[in-house]
């Protein structure tokens, strides 16, 4: 019998500081990440994640959580990052109704085949948009019906949402997670007991993590990749894969807090050489 664990890998992106690191952190190691440096280039966290936990064919996958550094200044370089995906997680920040318009910008970056490009003029993520760009900005439903990549979208800072006693600057209804008939998790990701194990969220998460390990298990067995999105960069990385049992655990066992070895960590920095 085989030792070796199968992975898949989900792309984090959004606008710069949503919380993409905090959360990555918070899903990976079940804690939070009180001052997360700002992300050059991508920075990778990985989960043990049991598929179908309880049942029969429950099985131990690597989760590969990329998260890809929002910032303007990188959006040449960073679409190396993008292929192969086998899953999305779009973030927005609750406060900043900007932030989740921006996210059909970023699905539109990611599901083109070429990333840069092939990205339409009308859609410059994080830039100043006229109302002729809005008119020209990509149905996210036709899109994602051809792709079928699993997507998930969650708000972050759901704290000052309510700590403001502001409505809401996004409503679920109409937002971009219907558009695409994904699931929505709208978090605080300072506090661990948001996707604490047995909550609502955490079910949310672990069913998402199931949908795309089964997408990449029929996607091996049809031959097809529906997305287009195929590993056609080269990149380097500063770690070796497979990862060693050892430096990960499940989320289950995975509050201790500070522990260094629940989950592996790799900074990617782009080079030149690679674009
Ligand atoms: N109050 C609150 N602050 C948050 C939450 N999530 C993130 N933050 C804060 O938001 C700031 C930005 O968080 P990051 O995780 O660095 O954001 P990012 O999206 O990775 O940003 P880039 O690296 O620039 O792409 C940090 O000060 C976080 O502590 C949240 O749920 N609630």
């Amino acid at each position: 019998m085989s030792n070796t664990i199968d992975k898949v890998r989900i792309l984090l992106v959004g606008d710069s500081g949503v919380g993409k690191t905090c959360l990555t952190h918070l899903i990976a190691h079940g804690e939070s990440l009180h001052r997360p440096g700002w992300t050059v280039g991508c920075n990778i966290e990985v989960k043990l994640h049991e598929y179908k936990e309880g049942t029969p064919q429950q099985k131990p996958y690597f989760i590969e959580l990329f998260d890809v550094g929002g910032s303007l200044s990188h959006k040449n370089s960073r679409s190396v990052f993008y292929a192969p995906t086998d899953g999305i997680i779009l973030v927005h920040d609750l406060t900043n109704r900007k932030s989740h318009n921006n996210l059909r910008d970023w699905l539109f970056e990611i599901l083109s085949k070429e990333g840069k490009d092939t990205y339409k003029p009308g859609s410059n993520v994080g830039a100043h948009k006229t109302a002729n760009d809005e008119q020209n900005a990509f149905d996210p439903e036709e899109f994602v019906g051809a792709a079928q990549i699993p997507i998930l979208v969650m708000g972050t800072k759901l704290d000052l949402v309510d700590e403001r006693r502001q409505p809401k600057t996004v409503q679920k209804a109409g937002g971009i997670a219907e558009q695409c008939g994904a699931e929505e998790i709208w978090l605080n990701c300072r506090d661990p007991r948001s996707i604490a194990a047995g909550t609502t969220d955490a079910v949310k998460l672990s069913r998402f993590f199931d949908r795309v390990i089964e997408k990449k298990q029929q996607t091996r067995d049809t031959g097809f990749y529906g997305s287009g999105i195929t590993d056609r960069r080269r990149y380097n990385t500063t770690s070796t894969m497979p990862y060693n049992m050892t430096n990960i655990t499940t989320a289950a066992n995975s509050m201790k807090p500070n522990s260094p070895t629940q989950t592996q960590t790799r900074n990617v920095l782009i080079e030149p050489n690679v674009l």
